[in-house]
């Protein structure tokens, strides 16, 4: 069994799947934190791991950048490959002036300028929340390392580049965290399905703090704060 989008067969995925936008990310997570790990997706470089994290079998695949693309990953992995939980956790733009860069964020939620959510056809606006549980494990592990986190709203962006760029400081003005591209398809393609999400992020360069950005070697390797909370949650 396989998709378009998937070579691994039934039973390859751990029943949580880690995932960063950027599979060299996927890559680097799983070389480093995961014993007896084995590649199970490869198809147009979305690479995918599975293997132990102290024990537990954890899976990490990259899901691509923007909506679309996680759209079709989660998908897949929550109803062909039985996956209950996906913690996705990127990269984001701080828009909040108390969140610095390397802060974690725990999103609570996130809103969006996408029209993922349009094909529910629901009469109003639906508001994208990740898992209760999920998050109150993320939350007692960052307190536990000492990290330095924030929870609350973020949000997912089709724009990376924005032909208006006051359009963030709307955004501020409701007290959202930071910017991403993933979340809110990702947490929808959750409530829809009836399964978990959970999206935490490191902040790689702020929209409104002068602060040096992260390279992005930064952003594929030395985000260990937030990995080490997704794989410890797991
Ligand atoms: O670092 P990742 O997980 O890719 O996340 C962020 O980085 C990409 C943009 O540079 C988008 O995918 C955005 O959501
Ligand atoms: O989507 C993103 C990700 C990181 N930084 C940004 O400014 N935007």
């Amino acid at each position: 069994m396989s998709t378009p989008h998937n070579e691994a067969k039934k039973g390859d995925f751990a029943k949580t799947v880690l995932m960063p936008g950027d599979p060299l990310r996927a890559k680097y997570l799983a070389e480093h934190y995961l014993e007896n790990v084995r590649q199970v997706n490869g198809v147009r470089g979305m690479l995918g791991f599975t293997g132990t994290y102290k024990g537990k079998e954890v899976s990490i695949m990259g899901s691509g950048m923007g909506m679309p693309s996680i759209g079709i990953y989660s998908y897949e992995l929550y109803t062909e490959y039985d996956v209950e939980n996906i913690i996705r956790i990127g990269s984001a733009g701080s828009i909040h002036k108390d969140v610095h860069i390397r802060d974690v964020i725990i999103a609570q939620g996130a809103s969006t300028d996408s029209n993922f959510a349009h094909q529910y056809e629901l009469p109003g606006t639906f508001s994208a929340l990740s898992s209760y549980e999920l998050l109150e494990k993320a939350v007692n592990c960052a307190k536990a390392k000492n990290v330095h986190y924030h929870v609350g709203n973020i949000l997912s962006s089709d724009l990376f580049y924005h032909a208006d760029v006051e359009t963030n400081k709307r955004w501020q003005n409701m007290g959202l965290l930071g910017v991403e591209m993933e979340s809110y398809a990702l947490f929808c393609t959750a409530a829809y399905l009836g399964k978990k999400a959970l999206t935490l992020l490191t902040v790689s360069d702020s929209l409104v703090n002068d602060e040096p950005d992260t390279t992005a070697e930064e952003r594929e390797k030395t985000f260990t704060d937030m990995m080490e909370i997704a794989l410890e949650i797991a």
